[in-house]
């Protein structure tokens, strides 16, 4: 089956999406606080990894190099759920069916015990 990834049209497909998830996520207090050390260039590559994760495009991560990643942040459920809801708003802007966000959002959860709280 094709995976999300594919059905929106691949990687440019994903920099559009980045670009809203972007401006979303760096104008929230909740969460913006933790890229302020992060600089432009490294801060797309995030989201866009980080996209095409929720996707199921190429680069997918296992729980352990997610534990890694997000060594130190002690990111919390608030801040989790923040950034998951601005990927749904996101994808729901780019007219992603809610089965598709729901599938999109089952797979970001299922990393929440590999991110939170490290
Ligand atoms: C399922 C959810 C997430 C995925 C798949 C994900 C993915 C990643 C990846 C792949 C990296 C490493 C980037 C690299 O070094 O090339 C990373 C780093 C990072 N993540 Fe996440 N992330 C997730 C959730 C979050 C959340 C909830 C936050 C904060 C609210 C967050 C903040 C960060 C920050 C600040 C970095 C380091 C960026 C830097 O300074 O280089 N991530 N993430």
């Amino acid at each position: 089956m094709a995976s999300l990834y594919e059905k929106l049209g691949g990687k440019p497909a994903i920099e559009t999406a980045v670009d809203k998830f972007y401006v979303k996520v760096l104008a929230d207090d909740t969460v913006n606080h933790f890229f302020t050390e992060t600089d432009m260039d490294k801060q797309r590559e995030h989201q866009t990894k980080f996209l095409s994760y929720a996707l199921g495009g190429p680069n997918q991560y296992s729980g352990t190099s997610m534990e890694k990643a997000h060594e130190g942040m002690n990111i919390k459920p608030e801040h989790f759920n923040a950034i998951a809801g601005h990927l749904n708003e996101t994808l729901e802007e780019l007219e992603v069916s809610e089965e598709d966000r729901d599938q999109v959002m089952e797979k970001i959860g299922a990393l929440a015990p590999h991110i939170m709280h490290k």
